[in-house]
């Protein structure tokens, strides 16, 4: 059974260097829902991203982890949250076979469980009949989706995508949504990060970053309405402070 896990972001500050990568940030992740974490460059998402993963300490404020409503250690979560980071380091020279049986290993999933997961990602992922071809001759979209399969393959409750269609063809990133959509529907918190603004509206729940600081926030079209424009790419320039 999925356990539903949900995570509150209180007050979180974290310096880089000379950057406040984040300055204040709150923010609920609802269990189930598929969040859109959206935002310019440097806006702080792949910062936020590393924090709940642990990878970064918050210099001020808490992070709060909960399953089934009830709060949990961040080391009973961490082996349930799954994450794709921008650039997934994968080995050109194995192939996508090879790389599902490292994460079999590295992960100390059973055989029986693997064959049972192998075969559904490859499935969804429709990379069945490249099963046998080196990532580094993967194009772009399946090279992320391979990133993708690596990361579900121990059946996660919770996963940080950081920009998992940035630089892939459209079909290819239709193809990722619909991936995301059947995740969604096994009721695994999703969050996500997106510079493509059309990817905010297939969010249930999108959250705008902008210098370290959640600037609006809510379901799509109500965030729209509520801020008195049509599009995202509008609600984005507008608090870039550019006409659009
Ligand atoms: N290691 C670091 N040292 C100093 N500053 C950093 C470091 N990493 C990130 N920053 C700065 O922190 C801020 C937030 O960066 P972050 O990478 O979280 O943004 P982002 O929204 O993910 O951007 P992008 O979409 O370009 O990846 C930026 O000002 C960035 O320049």
């Amino acid at each position: 059974m999925t356990e539903l896990v949900s995570i509150r972001v209180s007050g979180v500050d974290k310096r880089l260097g000379a950057n406040q990568a984040l300055a204040g940030v709150s923010l609920d992740f609802v269990a189930g829902r598929m969040h859109g974490v959206i935002g310019p460059e440097g806006a702080g998402k792949t910062t936020l991203m590393r924090t709940l993963l642990g990878l970064l300490a918050p210099d001020a404020g808490t992070i709060e982890y909960r399953m089934n409503g009830n709060a949990v250690a961040f080391d009973a979560i961490r082996p349930r949250i799954a994450y794709m980071p921008q650039q997934p380091s994968l080995y050109p020279d194995l192939s996508i076979d090879e790389h599902l049986e490292f994460f079999r290993a590295l992960y100390r999933i059973s055989r029986e469980e693997y064959r049972r997961r192998r075969e559904e990602l490859l499935e969804i992922t429709r990379l069945g009949p490249f099963a046998q071809r080196a990532a580094g001759k993967l194009s772009g979209g399946m090279y992320k989706k391979l990133g993708l399969m690596c990361a579900l393959l121990r059946s996660p409750e919770v996963i940080l995508l950081d920009e998992p269609t940035n630089g892939v063809d459209p079909i290819s990133r239709r193809e990722f949504w619909e991936l995301l959509y059947d995740l969604a529907e096994r009721r695994i918190l999703i969050l996500v990060t997106t510079a493509y603004m059309d990817e905010a509206e297939r969010c249930s729940l999108v959250h705008l970053l902008e210098s370290g600081r959640v600037v609006a926030e809510g379901e799509p079209r109500a965030l729209l309405a509520r801020e008195g424009v049509r599009t995202f790419d509008e609600l984005f320039l507008r608090h870039a402070g550019l006409p659009a």
